[in-house]
């Protein structure tokens, strides 16, 4: 599977752009600011309905356009061949398989699976809590459909609850049996989440390791611990009821799996605390080439791969592991953005598939370059 071409239409710094790839590397090249990262986020746009770098869809329409078009032609083992998302300022976002308008973008999510490897991946082992759930949640989403429409009607209950606490609180009056209708339904959505969290940490942690011990030569071990409230579902039933007076006082739910934890540790300690720049960076990639291994594994096919400045921010020895896996035909469609050409040039040309370079002026594309050793075609 890969896309064979993509339209831009007053997406972000793009007024009109359209693009033919190759099924190799596709690498766009150009000055800071160029639009380069944007091309990137069109992609992520197309296979999972939303940016992949947390800008607002509204945010994405081009300062001079009241809208924004994507267009993408697909060929390979997928459902369908052509993909499009509008999004007109202040309404709902529109996305089409062949022409077919998808009721809820949600059925979409997975059919088109993505791996972004980017600069701040960092902050998924250094940030905070959230950073973490949301990676696995993303992961956990495209793999499986039921997770998606289950933990979003988990958040949407939580949103409602939430609230109903402040609005608890504007009064000064707390009632235990208006939380009630909410608990009963989001105790047992959080003991499945959490089951499935669980479920999927077992056959993810070995491919992490595995991952981490490649990047850094074997030298040391990265776990993965998972910790939630709801993994004993009698008990965490009693604690979400129980903590009912408190989360009034807090104006928010305190207790459920949006609390969930995900440790990192490289032999026994927590890499948050102690990790290097260098071992931060090492288990990112080992997370995200972990992720790309699980999607792949589900669906029978590499997901499209987005580097986004990898030669700028990743030192050689990552950046070597990086390609001898693409030498290694690991991967499938790969698009990648460098700020240099000369340098990406050098770095990619001996690879055995098919390169396209796209250069990048101030949200125009100009004429690729072909420079593999595959032909295009192949
Ligand atoms: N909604 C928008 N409308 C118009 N221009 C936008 C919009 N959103 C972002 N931009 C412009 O897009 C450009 C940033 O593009 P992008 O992040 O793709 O650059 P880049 O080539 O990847 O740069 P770098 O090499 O620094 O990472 C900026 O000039 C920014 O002003």
């Amino acid at each position: 599977m890969h896309l064979a071409q993509l339209h831009l239409h007053f997406f972000k710094n793009y007024e009109r752009s359209d693009l033919e790839f190759v099924a190799g590397i596709n690498c766009f090249v150009g000055p800071n600011g160029s639009g380069k990262t944007n091309l990137l986020d069109a992609i992520h746009y197309l296979c999972l309905t939303k940016s992949g770098f947390g800008f607002t869809d509204s945010q994405s329409i081009a300062h001079q356009s009241q809208f924004f078009t994507l267009q993408a032609e697909v060929e390979g083992n997928t459902a369908f061949s052509l993909l499009k998302c509008i999004q007109e300022q202040g309404k709902r976002k529109l996305f089409y398989q062949d022409g077919r308008l998808l009721e809820r973008l949600g059925e979409h999510v997975g059919a088109l699976p993505v791996v972004l490897i980017a600069p701040d991946d960092a902050d998924m082992v250094k940030g905070p809590e959230e950073n973490r759930r949301k990676f696995f949640d993303n992961t956990l989403c495209q793999l499986d459909p039921v997770y998606l429409k289950r933990l979003s009607r988990y958040q949407h209950l939580l949103k409602q609850r939430n609230a109903l606490l402040k609005t608890m609180q504007a009064k000064g009056r707390f009632q235990a049996d208006f939380l009630a209708p909410y608990d009963s339904q989001l105790i047992p959505e959080a003991i499945w989440i959490a089951e499935q969290r669980q479920q999927f940490l077992m056959d993810f942690e070995p491919l992490l390791q595995a991952q981490y011990q490649a990047i850094t030569a074997g030298q040391e071990h990265l776990q993965l611990q998972y910790e939630s409230q709801a993994r004993d579902p009698e008990q965490f039933e009693k604690m979400f009821r129980e903590a009912a007076y408190q989360d009034y006082l807090a104006k928010r739910s305190t207790v459920g799996v949006h609390k969930d934890n995900f440790h990192l540790y490289l032999d026994g300690h927590p890499i948050r605390k102690f990790g290097s720049q260098g071992q931060v960076k090492s288990a990112a990639i080992a997370l995200k080439l972990a992720q790309f291994l699980a999607l792949k594994a589900r669906v029978g096919f590499p997901p499209i791969l987005l580097l986004d400045d990898i030669f700028d921010k990743l030192d050689d020895k990552r950046i070597q592991f990086l390609l001898r896996l693409v030498a290694q035909n690991e991967f499938g469609q790969l698009f990648l953005t460098d700020a240099r050409p000369e340098r990406s040039k050098k770095m990619l040309a001996s690879l055995q598939t098919s390169i396209r370079v796209f250069p990048v002026e101030k949200g125009r594309v100009l004429a690729a370059e072909d420079i593999g050793q595959v032909p295009p075609s192949e």
